[in-house]
């Protein structure tokens, strides 16, 4: 499999593995210098990439956050986790949410979040009035407890 990526503009960074086993690819700002992100507020912050998943439709572009970024500086996605459909070629874009009590800046080629390729299942979509019966049924949201017994 290939992920593809074009650069949208001159100062684009491909991303890269940070080292063998990286599960995630780290995407970077391509912006004019820097972008501010203000205290409370959500920035779509361009990544000056299209990519394509070359060939392989049951797989998706996940982006993520960076631990770092969110815990350090309360910057995390806003959408939590953006999915990129198979069939997108449009920028790539990390809407950046500042949730720190201060403004941050983000500079050109910061790594601000990152892409994971993970398989998925595309399953046939059918109505059903009857699901099977379970052990745990309709129990859910703290139904077994909060500890090990
Ligand atoms: O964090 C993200 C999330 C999405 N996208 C791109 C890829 C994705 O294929 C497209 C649409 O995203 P999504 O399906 O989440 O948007 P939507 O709000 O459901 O709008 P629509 O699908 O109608 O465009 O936007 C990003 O670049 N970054």
């Amino acid at each position: 499999m290939r992920l593809l990526f074009k650069k949208l503009r001159e100062n684009a960074v491909i991303p890269k593995y940070q080292t063998e086993y990286s599960a995630g690819l780290d995407l970077c700002a391509c912006v004019d210098g820097e972008i501010s992100i203000p205290e409370g507020e959500t920035v779509k912050v361009p990544t000056g990439l299209a990519a394509e998943l070359e060939g392989e439709k049951n797989a998706v572009l996940l982006i993520y956050a960076r631990s770092s970024l969110a815990t350090k500086l309360g910057l995390a996605p806003a959408n939590c986790v953006g999915v990129v459909d198979w069939d997108y070629r449009g920028e790539l874009i990390v809407a950046l949410h500042n949730a720190s009590a201060e403004d941050r800046v983000i500079q050109n080629g910061d790594r601000i979040a990152q892409l994971v390729v993970t398989p998925i299942y595309r399953p046939e979509v059918c109505e059903s009035d009857e699901l099977s019966d379970t052990a745990r049924g309709a129990g859910g949201f703290g139904s077994t407890g909060l500890r090990n017994s």
